[in-house]
């Protein structure tokens, strides 16, 4: 699951309309989250049914690091709480993922050991340090390369003191999420003010909130401050929701082809903002239909063209991108410059890849401009992005021969992504 595996999978042409039903692993959010408020609990905590994913193992591997465990019961993992001790240094491996580069650090402040924080080449490259500025506010002690990005080190001296601090999300809303999930561990709790420009992903920061509740901590906000007091957590058992960001290709399938597809499990209430994708689909055209087994998304044949802003569900946009590409007309996506910092700069990446597979695809300052056109088959670039492999087998039902390069970089998210995509088509 390391994502370097150079080889390709052919994405596979769908021959109809499909009539499909799927069944999507848990949210990676609401995983992470979870495992994360679990090691910060006075119990130990059942987690139903969480993605069993490479982020989710990264997670679970930085716990232990620091101190706690997690230990599978068949489907479900039985998180116990940090109990840090010693002083010898420990690393936590980032890989690329931004919930584990920003949920730990602070958590690295409760122990007395130094922890050395660093992952793939990606993660040095994304934003973390409107974050590290607020955890050292905070009175955590790091020592960085001077570029406020991975490797650092958190020197813990056995509790972070907390209190208030001022905070720039706007390059991600991982770094307010991060400050929220870990104070109700600091003495005074925390209190931070949002400077700057709105953080993207507002459905992660109601999650980060949501959970907060169910594990018995009492967030306040108001605009934008945001105020978490000092708290004992605790939540026995936490059932993990599917994963709805991983929906959207199974749901665009049924758009691009025409057809049917059944996603199972899909809550009637959610922060996720995958949730999103219902009006999404309605708004292109497509009938999505939610009842008490999950969303059932039915293909019109036709595809409208729009104009989306995607600043609060950034993550769809690789999937968005490649069904605007089948669209009657052309579409712009906005909203999301923060892209440029992800797992890859997926606008870029977007742009050039759907651009080399025929689209009218090219940037602009906060996303892209879309215009379909005649697709061919070629090699689709995933730049080590799950959800490049996610939107690159969109395009494959329609267009044959697209070649999707180093499929195993899905396992980010979704390891049994390709077979699950296979059984899907039948
Ligand atoms: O908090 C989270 O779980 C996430 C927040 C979002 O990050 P950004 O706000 O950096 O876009 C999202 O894109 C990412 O996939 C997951
Ligand atoms: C941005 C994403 O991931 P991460 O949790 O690494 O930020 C994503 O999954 O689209």
């Amino acid at each position: 699951m390391s994502g370097n595996t150079a080889s390709t999978w052919s994405a596979p042409t769908a021959s109809g309309p499909l009539d499909a039903s799927v069944r999507v692993p848990g949210s990676k959010s609401i995983t992470n989250r979870a495992f994360v408020l679990a090691a910060l609990s006075d119990g130990p905590v059942l987690v139903r049914k969480p993605l069993d994913s490479r982020d989710a193992r990264l997670m679970t591997g930085a716990l232990s690091a620091l101190g706690g465990s997690a230990e599978a019961r068949g489907e479900d993992v039985l998180v116990r709480p940090l109990a840090p001790e010693g002083t010898e240094p420990v690393s936590v491996a980032l890989g690329n993922a931004g919930t584990v580069a920003r949920f730990t650090p602070a958590l690295a402040g409760l122990g007395s050991r130094p922890v050395l924080f660093d992952g793939d080449e990606a993660i040095r490259r994304r934003p973390v340090a409107p974050l590290l500025r607020a955890l050292a506010e905070l009175g955590l002690d790091i020592e960085d390369e001077g570029r406020g990005a991975p490797p650092f080190t958190v020197l813990g001296h056995g509790g972070i003191a907390g209190g208030k601090v001022e905070l720039d999300s706007s390059a991600s809303s991982q770094f307010l999420s991060a400050l929220l999930l870990a104070g109700p561990s600091f003495t005074s709790g925390v209190t931070v003010r949002l400077v700057g420009g709105a953080p993207p992903s507002e459905p992660h920061i109601a999650m980060t909130l949501d959970l907060l509740r169910r594990f018995g901590a009492a967030p306040e906000r108001s605009g934008k401050e945001f105020h978490v007091p000092a708290t004992r957590l605790s939540c026995p058992d936490y059932a993990v929701e599917p994963d709805l960001s991983t929906a959207a290709p199974f749901a665009a399938a049924a758009a691009v082809t025409g057809g049917s597809v059944r996603i199972e499990g899909w809550p009637e209430r959610t922060t996720q903002p995958g949730d999103w994708l219902r009006s999404l689909l309605a708004e292109l055209g497509q009938r999505a239909e939610l009842d008490d087994t999950g969303l059932t998304v039915t293909g019109t044949g036709e595809i409208s063209g729009a104009r989306l802003d995607l600043h609060e569900v950034g993550e769809l946009t690789p999937v968005v991108a490649a069904l605007l590409c089948f669209a009657d007309g052309p579409s712009v996506i906005s909203g999301v410059a923060h892209l440029r910092g992800h797992e890859t700069d997926r606008l870029a990446a977007l742009a050039t890849e759907l651009s080399a597979l025929g689209a009218g695809v090219t940037e602009t300052e906060d996303g892209l401009a879309i215009t379909p056109a005649p697709l061919r088959g070629g090699v689709f670039h995933t730049y080590e992005d799950h959800r490049l492999v996610m939107a690159a087998a969109v395009l494959g039902l329609r267009v044959p021969g697209v070649e999707v390069e180093n499929p195993a970089t899905v396992g980010k998210t979704f390891p049994g992504f390709t077979r699950a995509w296979q059984a899907m088509l039948g």
